[in-house]
Protein backbone atom coordinates (compact mmCIF):
# COMPACT_ATOMS: atom_id res chain seq x y z
CA UNK A 1 0.00 0.00 0.00
CA UNK A 2 1.27 3.57 -1.06
CA UNK A 3 0.57 6.67 1.04
CA UNK A 4 1.72 9.53 -0.63
CA UNK A 5 0.11 12.04 1.89
CA UNK A 6 -2.30 13.76 4.05
CA UNK A 7 -4.94 13.88 1.74
CA UNK A 8 -7.22 16.02 4.02
CA UNK A 9 -8.32 16.93 7.50
CA UNK A 10 -11.86 16.54 7.86
CA UNK A 11 -13.63 18.56 9.89
CA UNK A 12 -17.67 18.25 11.07
CA UNK A 13 -18.92 21.98 11.65
CA UNK A 14 -22.65 22.56 12.52
CA UNK A 15 -23.08 25.52 9.79
CA UNK A 16 -20.64 24.99 6.79
CA UNK A 17 -21.53 28.48 5.76
CA UNK A 18 -20.57 30.00 9.17
CA UNK A 19 -17.32 28.00 9.12
CA UNK A 20 -16.17 28.24 5.80
CA UNK A 21 -15.77 32.43 6.65
CA UNK A 22 -13.91 31.87 9.58
CA UNK A 23 -11.07 29.98 6.98
CA UNK A 24 -11.25 32.06 4.35
CA UNK A 25 -10.80 34.91 6.43
CA UNK A 26 -7.39 33.61 7.50
CA UNK A 27 -6.38 31.14 4.94
CA UNK A 28 -7.21 34.38 2.75
CA UNK A 29 -8.70 32.61 0.08
CA UNK A 30 -12.14 31.45 -1.31
CA UNK A 31 -13.60 27.87 -1.53
CA UNK A 32 -13.92 26.83 -4.96
CA UNK A 33 -17.27 25.25 -4.15
CA UNK A 34 -19.21 23.41 -2.11
CA UNK A 35 -20.50 19.65 -2.94
CA UNK A 36 -23.25 17.20 -1.23
CA UNK A 37 -21.94 13.23 -0.99
CA UNK A 38 -25.49 11.59 -0.55
CA UNK A 39 -24.29 8.32 0.10
CA UNK A 40 -21.80 10.00 3.53
CA UNK A 41 -25.14 12.45 4.27
CA UNK A 42 -22.61 15.65 3.79
CA UNK A 43 -22.22 19.04 2.11
CA UNK A 44 -18.63 19.20 1.53
CA UNK A 45 -15.81 22.44 1.20
CA UNK A 46 -12.49 21.55 0.78
CA UNK A 47 -9.91 24.56 1.39
CA UNK A 48 -5.94 23.70 -0.09
CA UNK A 49 -3.49 24.43 3.02
CA UNK A 50 -0.44 23.74 1.34
CA UNK A 51 -0.22 20.23 -0.28
CA UNK A 52 -3.13 19.25 1.76
CA UNK A 53 -6.76 20.53 2.30
CA UNK A 54 -8.99 20.91 4.88
CA UNK A 55 -12.25 19.33 4.41
CA UNK A 56 -15.49 21.01 6.30
CA UNK A 57 -18.54 19.12 6.41
CA UNK A 58 -21.96 19.72 7.71
CA UNK A 59 -24.36 16.91 7.96
CA UNK A 60 -26.92 16.96 5.34
CA UNK A 61 -29.30 14.67 8.15
CA UNK A 62 -30.46 14.19 11.29
CA UNK A 63 -29.18 10.98 11.49
CA UNK A 64 -25.98 10.80 9.45
CA UNK A 65 -22.33 10.25 10.66
CA UNK A 66 -21.45 13.60 10.72
CA UNK A 67 -24.59 14.87 12.77
CA UNK A 68 -24.06 11.62 15.56
CA UNK A 69 -20.07 12.99 15.77
CA UNK A 70 -21.70 16.81 16.65
CA UNK A 71 -24.35 15.52 19.12
CA UNK A 72 -21.60 13.06 20.62
CA UNK A 73 -19.45 15.83 20.98
CA UNK A 74 -21.87 18.30 22.94
CA UNK A 75 -23.30 20.07 19.99
CA UNK A 76 -19.84 21.44 18.81
CA UNK A 77 -18.12 19.72 15.35
CA UNK A 78 -13.87 19.30 15.33
CA UNK A 79 -11.62 17.02 13.80
CA UNK A 80 -13.84 14.09 12.73
CA UNK A 81 -11.27 12.51 10.47
CA UNK A 82 -8.21 12.12 8.58
CA UNK A 83 -7.79 10.84 5.20
CA UNK A 84 -4.44 9.74 3.78
CA UNK A 85 -4.20 9.38 -0.22
CA UNK A 86 -3.35 5.83 -1.25
CA UNK A 87 -2.52 4.99 -5.60
CA UNK A 88 -4.77 1.88 -5.40
CA UNK A 89 -7.58 1.65 -2.84
CA UNK A 90 -8.79 -1.64 -3.97
CA UNK A 91 -5.53 -3.06 -3.18
CA UNK A 92 -5.14 -0.62 0.13
CA UNK A 93 -8.73 -2.31 1.44
CA UNK A 94 -6.94 -5.75 0.61
CA UNK A 95 -3.75 -5.67 2.60
CA UNK A 96 -5.45 -3.83 5.53
CA UNK A 97 -8.26 -6.60 5.93
CA UNK A 98 -5.25 -9.20 5.16
CA UNK A 99 -3.62 -8.19 8.18
CA UNK A 100 -6.71 -8.70 10.47
CA UNK A 101 -7.46 -5.03 10.63
CA UNK A 102 -11.00 -4.04 10.43
CA UNK A 103 -12.36 -1.61 7.85
CA UNK A 104 -15.38 0.19 7.76
CA UNK A 105 -15.72 -0.02 4.23
CA UNK A 106 -14.98 -3.51 2.47
CA UNK A 107 -15.56 -1.74 -0.83
CA UNK A 108 -14.87 1.52 -2.02
CA UNK A 109 -17.19 4.38 -2.15
CA UNK A 110 -17.40 7.16 -4.16
CA UNK A 111 -15.93 10.33 -2.19
CA UNK A 112 -15.73 14.28 -2.81
CA UNK A 113 -14.08 15.48 -5.96
CA UNK A 114 -15.25 11.87 -7.27
CA UNK A 115 -12.13 10.30 -5.38
CA UNK A 116 -12.64 6.60 -4.21
CA UNK A 117 -12.59 5.88 -0.33
CA UNK A 118 -12.76 3.63 2.24
CA UNK A 119 -12.95 4.35 5.85
CA UNK A 120 -10.69 2.08 8.62
CA UNK A 121 -12.38 1.62 11.87
CA UNK A 122 -11.68 3.23 14.73
CA UNK A 123 -11.15 -0.14 16.80
CA UNK A 124 -8.39 -0.94 14.07
CA UNK A 125 -6.64 2.60 14.34
CA UNK A 126 -6.69 3.23 18.25
CA UNK A 127 -9.04 5.80 18.13
CA UNK A 128 -8.48 7.64 14.76
CA UNK A 129 -11.36 7.42 12.44
CA UNK A 130 -9.01 6.88 9.55
CA UNK A 131 -10.27 7.69 5.58
CA UNK A 132 -8.48 5.99 2.30
CA UNK A 133 -8.44 8.02 -0.68
CA UNK A 134 -7.77 7.57 -4.36
CA UNK A 135 -8.34 9.95 -6.71
CA UNK A 136 -7.83 9.86 -10.16
C1 LIG B 1 -17.27 13.07 1.79
C2 LIG B 1 -16.22 12.08 2.24
C3 LIG B 1 -14.91 12.38 1.55
O1 LIG B 1 -13.92 12.78 2.16
O2 LIG B 1 -14.93 12.22 0.31
C4 LIG B 1 -16.12 12.02 3.74
O3 LIG B 1 -15.12 12.29 4.36
S1 LIG B 1 -17.55 11.54 4.49
C5 LIG B 1 -17.24 11.70 6.23
C6 LIG B 1 -18.45 11.21 7.02
N1 LIG B 1 -18.63 9.78 6.84
C7 LIG B 1 -18.10 8.89 7.75
O4 LIG B 1 -17.55 9.23 8.78
C8 LIG B 1 -18.30 7.41 7.37
C9 LIG B 1 -17.52 6.52 8.32
N2 LIG B 1 -18.01 6.70 9.71
C10 LIG B 1 -18.86 5.74 10.23
O5 LIG B 1 -19.25 4.72 9.61
C11 LIG B 1 -19.30 5.99 11.65
O6 LIG B 1 -19.16 7.39 11.95
C12 LIG B 1 -18.48 5.16 12.71
C13 LIG B 1 -16.99 5.51 12.66
C14 LIG B 1 -18.71 3.65 12.46
C15 LIG B 1 -18.97 5.54 14.09
O7 LIG B 1 -20.35 5.32 14.07
P1 LIG B 1 -21.17 5.48 15.42
O8 LIG B 1 -20.72 6.70 16.13
O9 LIG B 1 -22.61 5.31 15.10
O10 LIG B 1 -20.72 4.19 16.17
P2 LIG B 1 -20.24 4.04 17.62
O11 LIG B 1 -20.77 5.17 18.46
O12 LIG B 1 -20.54 2.65 18.00
O13 LIG B 1 -18.66 4.25 17.50
C16 LIG B 1 -17.86 3.10 17.34
C17 LIG B 1 -16.56 3.48 17.97
O14 LIG B 1 -15.91 4.43 17.10
C18 LIG B 1 -15.63 5.59 17.86
N3 LIG B 1 -15.76 6.73 16.94
C19 LIG B 1 -16.89 7.14 16.35
N4 LIG B 1 -16.64 8.19 15.54
C20 LIG B 1 -15.31 8.43 15.67
C21 LIG B 1 -14.43 9.40 15.10
N5 LIG B 1 -14.87 10.34 14.25
N6 LIG B 1 -13.12 9.36 15.44
C22 LIG B 1 -12.66 8.42 16.30
N7 LIG B 1 -13.43 7.48 16.89
C23 LIG B 1 -14.75 7.50 16.55
C24 LIG B 1 -16.61 5.64 18.99
O15 LIG B 1 -16.07 6.40 20.06
C25 LIG B 1 -16.72 4.18 19.32
O16 LIG B 1 -15.58 3.79 20.09
P3 LIG B 1 -15.80 3.15 21.56
O17 LIG B 1 -16.73 1.96 21.34
O18 LIG B 1 -14.42 2.80 22.01
O19 LIG B 1 -16.45 4.25 22.33
CO1 LIG C 1 -13.14 12.85 4.01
Amino acid sequence: MNVSRVDHIGIAVVNLEESLKFYEDILGITCQGTEIVEDQKVKVAFLPVGDTELELLESTTEDGPIAKFIEKNGGRGGIQHVALRVDNIEEAIEEIKSKGYKMIDEKPRYGAGNASIAFCHPKSTHGILLELSERK
